[in-house]
C-alpha cells in the first residue's frame, strides 16, 4: 500500500527518484576552559577567513548559475561571516571567559539568531536562517568538521533534509536533484526561494520525512500540490510519470507568451507587471516577460538599511529599476512604513491598533524632512524613463492633494536647482482603504492612476487582520462585497480616464482574472513567476464573456458560489 503525507508545495514539478537523506550529524559543542587565548582567537581569525572564502565561491557559482539576484544572498553571508562587531564580541568573550572558540561563536551568533528570530516582521525571522547558516559554516571550520558539498552529487535524487540553507540550495545542480523535501520552511523560505530560481520541484514543512524516508528508496514528490507518496505502486509510478510529462508541456506551452503582449482573445490590450522589492528583483520580472513594474515597495530599502536611506542612495535604486526596464512604466510606491513594517533605526509611538494607525502616508505627510528625500529622489530618477510615483493608504482626498502638492514643492525646488525631472510624470494612488474605493470617482479627479491594493482592501473591508491565523476565513478576495468595492473602484477611475491596476495578490490568482477582467481593469501586477501563466489564461478568453461572468458574480451572495461559477467557467478554458 502506498503512503500518502502533505507538506507546503513550494516549487511547482513532479519528481520519482530515490531518497538521499542529508543527516546532518549533530554538533556537539562543549563549553571547556582554554588556557592560550591567542590560539584560539586564531582559530577563530582563521575559520571566518575559510568561511568568507567558501562564500566567495559559492557567490561566483551562484552568479553564473542563477544571476546577480540570488548571487546577492551571498554576498549578504559574506557581511555577515566578517561582520567585525561579532567577531569582538566573539574575542571578547574568549579573553573574558577563557572559553574555546566554537563554544564563544556559537553563543554570540545565537543571540543575534533569537533576536532576529523573535522579531514580528518575516522579513527579519527568515533572515535569522541566514545567521543560523553563516555561523554553523564558522564553527565547523573551527572544528575542523567537513562540510558536505552538494555540487558532488552525481546520480539523481530527491534531497531529504530538516532544511536546505540558502548556501546549500545553491550548490544544487538540477540535472541530478530531481526534488526536495525538507522538514520545516514556508513558501518564503530561502529554500522555497532558490527551489523556484532553480526550477527544482520541492515539498517543504513535512515535520517527519527525514524519518518517514529512507535513503535509497524510490518516492514520488509533486511540489505543486504538496504532496509526497511513499511505498509507490505501479499505478503510482504510472500517475507521476503522466504528471510530469503535464508539466513539461505546460512549461513549454507558457514559455510562448514570454515574447507576447497581454492580449485578451478577443485582443483586448491588458498589461501584465510586476511587483518588486528591490532593484535586484528585476533580473526575474525581465527573464519572465514583465511589461512593467507595477509595484515596488520601496519601504524594503528602509528596512534593509540601518539609516534612513539618503536621497542618493534611493537615486541609485530607482534609477537602477527605471533603467533596467528600458522605456517600461516603473510605478514606485512611497514609503509605507508602520504596521507590521517596522524600523530598526526608528521607534514608532505605541498604538493600540497600529495596522490603523501612524503609517505610510500618515506618517510620511507628518515627517516632511523624511518624505522630501524620497520625492527628490523619485523626481530625479524620472529622467531615466517612465515613473509612476504612487501613494500608498490614501483615505481622503486631502491626504492625496498634500502629498501631490509635496511633489509639486518638490519639482519647484529641482527647477531652482536646475536638476533635470520629468515634468509629466504620473502621480497615483493605491486604492486599498474601502473610503477611497467607494469614492474612487471623485478621488480620480485627482490621481493620475489607481492601483488596488486587494492585501489590504479585504482587511480593512473584512475587519480581518491579515496576519491573523484565527481569522483567515475571512480573508475572501472573491467574497461578492470586495468585487462590488473593486468594480467601484475601476468605474470611478474610468470616468475621468484613468488607468487602474492591481497590485494586491489577487492580481495574480488565476481564479479572480477572468472576473478582474470582466469588471475592466487594465493592469495587473503580480509576483515575476506568475504572469506567464496569467498572460496564458487571458488569451483564453473573451471580453464579453467575462463580463457576463463578473455580471453574475456581483449578484451572488457567497465567496463559494463566486469560486463554483468561476471554476466552471475555468473548466471549459
Ligand atoms: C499591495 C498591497 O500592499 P502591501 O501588501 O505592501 O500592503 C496591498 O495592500 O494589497
Ligand atoms: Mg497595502
Amino acid at each position: 500500500m502506498s503512503k500518502k503525507m502533505r507538506g507546503i508545495g513550494a516549487s511547482e514539478g513532479v519528481a520519482v527518484a530515490k531518497a538521499l537523506v542529508l543527516k546532518e550529524e549533530q554538533i556537539i559543542i562543549k563549553k571547556h576552559a582554554i588556557s592560550d587565548v591567542e590560539a584560539e582567537i586564531t582559530k577563530l581569525d582563521n575559520a571566518i577567513v575559510k568561511a568568507v572564502a567558501d562564500l566567495n565561491g559559492l557567490k561566483e557559482s551562484t552568479l553564473v548559475k542563477l544571476g546577480e539576484e540570488k548571487a546577492a544572498i551571498f554576498e549578504a553571508h559574506k557581511d555577515i561571516a566578517a561582520d567585525p562587531a561579532i567577531k569582538e564580541e566573539i574575542e571578547t568573550m574568549i579573553k573574558k571567559d577563557h572559553v574555546n572558540a566554537e563554544f564563544a561563536a556559537q553563543t554570540i551568533t545565537n543571540n543575534y539568531y533569537e533576536m532576529f528570530a523573535a522579531m514580528e516582521d518575516h522579513y527579519f525571522q527568515e533572515r535569522s536562517a541566514d545567521i543560523k547558516d553563516v555561523a554553523s559554516r564558522i564553527i565547523k571550520h573551527i572544528m575542523g568538521i567537513k562540510i558536505v558539498d552538494l555540487s558532488t552529487i552525481s546520480e539523481e535524487v530527491i534531497l531529504v533534509a530538516e532544511d536546505l540553507t540558502p548556501s546549500q540550495t545553491a550548490q544544487l545542480d538540477k540535472k541530478f536533484v530531481k526534488g526536495f523535501a525538507t522538514n520545516v520552511g514556508g513558501r518564503t523560505s530561502h529554500a522555497a526561494i532558490m527551489a523556484r530560481s532553480l526550477e527544482i520541484p520541492a515539498v517543504l514543512a513535512l515535520k517527519t520525512i527525514t524519518e518517514d524516508v529512507k535513503d535509497g528508496e524510490v518516492f514520488a514528490l509533486n511540489g505543486a500540490t504538496g504532496e509526497i507518496v511513499l511505498d509507490l505502486s505501479a499505478e503510482n509510478i504510472k500517475e507521476y510519470e503522466s504528471l510530469a510529462k503535464e508539466f513539461a508541456n505546460m512549461k513549454a506551452e507558457l514559455s510562448k507568451f514570454k515574447e507576447l503582449p497581454s492580449l485578451t482573445k478577443d485582443g483586448a490590450e491588458k498589461l501584465i507587471e510586476a511587483n518588486i522589492g528591490s532593484p535586484l528583483d528585476v533580473e526575474s520580472v525581465l527573464e519572465n516577460g514583465g511589461e512593467g513594474i507595477g509595484l515596488f515597495r520601496s519601504e524594503f530599502l528602509y528596512m534593509d538599511n540601518d539609516h534612513f536611506p539618503t536621497e542618493d542612495e534611493q537615486f541609485e535604486s530607482y534609477k537602477k529599476v527605471i533603467d533596467a526596464m528600458n522605456g517600461k512604466l516603473v510605478v514606485i510606491r512611497t514609503l509605507d512604513i508602520g504596521g507590521d513594517k517596522k524600523l530598526s533605526y526608528f521607534e514608532f509611538p505605541h498604538e493600540m491598533n497600529p495596522f490603523l494607525g501612524y503609517r505610510a502616508i500618515r506618517f510620511t505627510l507628518d515627517r516632511k524632512d523624511i518624505f522630501r528625500d524620497q520625492i527628490r529622489a523619485l523626481l530625479r530618477a524620472s529622467a531615466f524613463g517612465e515613473l509612476g510615483i504612487m501613494f500608498p493608504m490614501i483615505a481622503t482626498i486631502d491626504e492625496f492633494k498634500n502629498a501631490k502638492a509635496f511633489v509639486e514643492e518638490c519639482k519647484a525646488e529641482l527647477d531652482k536647482e536646475k536638476i533635470a525631472y520629468d515634468k509629466n510624470v504620473q502621480v497615483g494612488m493605491m486604492v486599498e482603504i474601502p473610503a477611497a474605493a467607494i469614492s474612487a470617482d471623485k478621488f480620480s479627479k485627482y490621481a493620475d492612476f489607481f492601483s488596488i491594493g486587494t492585501n489590504d482592501l479585504i482587511q480593512y473591508s473584512m475587519a480581518a487582520d491579515r496576519m491573523s491565523e484565527n481569522v483567515t476565513y475571512l480573508y475572501q478576495p472573491t467574497n461578492p462585497s470586495i468585487l462590488r468595492l473593486i468594480k467601484m473602484t475601476i468605474e470611478g477611475a474610468h470616468k475621468n480616464n484613468r488607468w487602474v491596476g492591481m497590485c494586491g495578490e489577487m492580481a495574480g490568482d488565476i481564479q479572480a482574472l477572468p472576473l478582474l477582467l470582466g469588471m475592466g481593469l487594465d493592469a495587473f501586477s503580480m509576483s515575476a513567476t506568475s504572469m506567464l501563466r496569467a498572460r496564458s489564461l487571458m488569451s483564453k478568453i473573451e471580453i464579453k464573456e467575462a463580463e457576463e461572468l463578473a455580471n453574475k458574480a456581483l449578484d451572488l451572495e457567497t465567496s463559494e458560489e463566486v469560486l463554483a461559477l468561476v471554476d466552471e467557467f475555468l473548466a471549459a478554458k
